[in-house]
């Protein structure tokens, strides 16, 4: 690190802790002060970044589209975002927990990849804070920014100023949590897309990654009790890249489940997009297999019940542990949709993304529904023996209210939320 940016440091420091700077920049300026983590001392720790942290050919490519920005922790963004761990990334950003100096609060800061990724997002993210009333469960930007790439002039990365959420859903986390818990989560998703939807936007990419819980508030802890919390940052200067400035890669903070809250969000909308949009301003792109509904993978285009498939998906993973449907068998995600929902609209027959489909599973046969019925039951049995056959029964009417093949036919997010198995369920635990 430089003189200048050590000297920024500690200025910014005394900006972020007034009563206390002065005499701990005193006492240890190099132990306190320049104190953003660890570089990776040996191969085992190199291992570790590089397994958690985005590949660092992100950082380059050849024609200069997706490329990510790169970062140095404790560097200040905008003149007001210091720069403090790392959350995570995705095909399009890195995500940062960053200290905002301004309103002396933490933050996440999710920057985006050049070439016009961030555009769609920024839209759609606008648009939900214009005209979504409940926004109370949906990530949305605070501020955005942008920040000038190299020397050239013309191009920049947009960063979205978020707040601090995280945890996304995992097994890790859900085999800790009450079902209660879980279906408090279930709850909350199906409200943050009803709001979505009451304004025609479809999220499009609904998945574990993009669910996540509420932390709480690290308001008055400094940068070492930080550290303490949420792991100290290990990390590694980017290799292989010739970079335009310095920039590193980070092993993810790890939210400890004590700061873990009840809250429930849904973020990253940069698939998302109106019900009434032209069609040459929707994104390409797909959810995960699992999460996909099946008419998207039969060619047909985005609708609120695509969400509600995904949104089943999440339901049942947060019920189950698991999703419902397994993309690894033999013929993929369609195989598995007819092993337990039976065979898939005739019409449907040749229009499929995956070549392994067959035609026999647009076959209609009233023998094989009654058979492949009987496999939901099994698999909510198989994953929920601890609970009794009437619970179990309800949460079965409640999935097959919406893995309906026909989008027209599922139901959407109000009159899920209204249904009477989905409130027995969610009564049964507090909700
Ligand atoms: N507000 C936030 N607070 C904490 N962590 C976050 C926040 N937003 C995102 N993250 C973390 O960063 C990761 C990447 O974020 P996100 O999915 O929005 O990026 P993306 O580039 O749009 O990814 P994708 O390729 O899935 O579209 C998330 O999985 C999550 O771990």
């Amino acid at each position: 690190m430089t003189r200048e940016t050590k000297s920024l440091s500690i200025n910014l420091l005394r900006m972020q802790e007034p009563e206390s700077a002065t005499l701990i920049c005193s006492q240890h300026p190099q132990d306190y002060d320049m104190d953003f983590g660890d570089f990776v001392s040996n191969e085992d720790e190199e291992i570790d970044v590089e397994e958690l942290a985005e590949p660092w050919s992100n950082y380059a490519s050849e024609d200069n589209t997706r490329v990510f920005y790169p970062i140095q922790l404790g560097e200040l963004l905008n003149e007001r975002y210091l720069i403090e761990h790392k959350l995570g990334y995705g095909g399009f950003s890195t995500v940062w927990m960053a200290h905002d100096l301004q309103e002396r609060t933490d933050v996440a800061l999710k920057v985006m990849s050049q070439g016009g990724w961030d555009e769609n997002e920024t839209r759609i993210q606008a648009e939900i804070k214009r005209r979504v009333q409940d926004k109370s469960h949906l990530a949305v930007y605070l501020n955005t920014f942008l920040l000038p790439c190299g020397s050239k002039n013309d191009t920049y990365h947009r960063v979205l100023v978020l707040p601090l959420i995280g945890p996304c859903i995992s097994w890790h986390i859900l085999t800790k949590s009450s079902m209660a818990a879980r279906m408090s989560a279930a709850q909350q998703l199906l409200k943050a897309l009803e709001s979505l939807h009451k304004v025609g936007i479809v999220h499009r990419d609904l998945n574990d990654k993009n669910c996540m819980w509420g932390v709480s508030s690290l308001q008055g802890l400094d940068r070492a009790a930080k550290y303490q919390t949420l792991g100290r940052p290990l990390k590694q200067t980017i290799p292989f890249v010739e970079l335009w400035k310095p920039g590193e890669l980070v092993r993810p903070a790890m939210i400890p489940d004590e700061l873990r809250t009840a809250d429930f969000f849904l973020g990253d909308f940069g698939l998302a997009t109106k019900l009434d949009e032209p069609t040459f301003q929707v994104p390409r792109g797909y959810p995960p297999a699992v999460y996909c509904s099946p008419d998207r993978l039969h060619g047909q285009g985005p609708s609120l019940a695509c969400d509600m498939w995904s949104y089943m998906v999440l339901f049942a993973q947060l019920y189950l542990d698991f999703p419902p449907f397994y993309a690894g068998s033999d013929g993929g995600i369609i195989a598995d949709f007819f092993k337990v929902l039976g065979p898939l609209p005739g019409s449907w027959k040749g229009l499929c993304k995956y070549p392994e489909c067959q035609d026999s599973w647009y076959e209609q046969s009233e023998e094989l529904n009654s058979i492949q019925n009987g496999e939901l039951k099994a698999r909510i049995a198989l994953r929920r023996p601890d609970v009794d056959q009437g619970e179990r029964d309800l949460v079965e009417s409640i999935m097959l209210k919406v893995f309906v093949y026909s989008p027209e036919r599922r139901l959407s997010a109000i009159q899920l939320l209204q249904d009477n198995d989905f409130r027995a369920l969610m009564d049964k635990y507090g909700c």
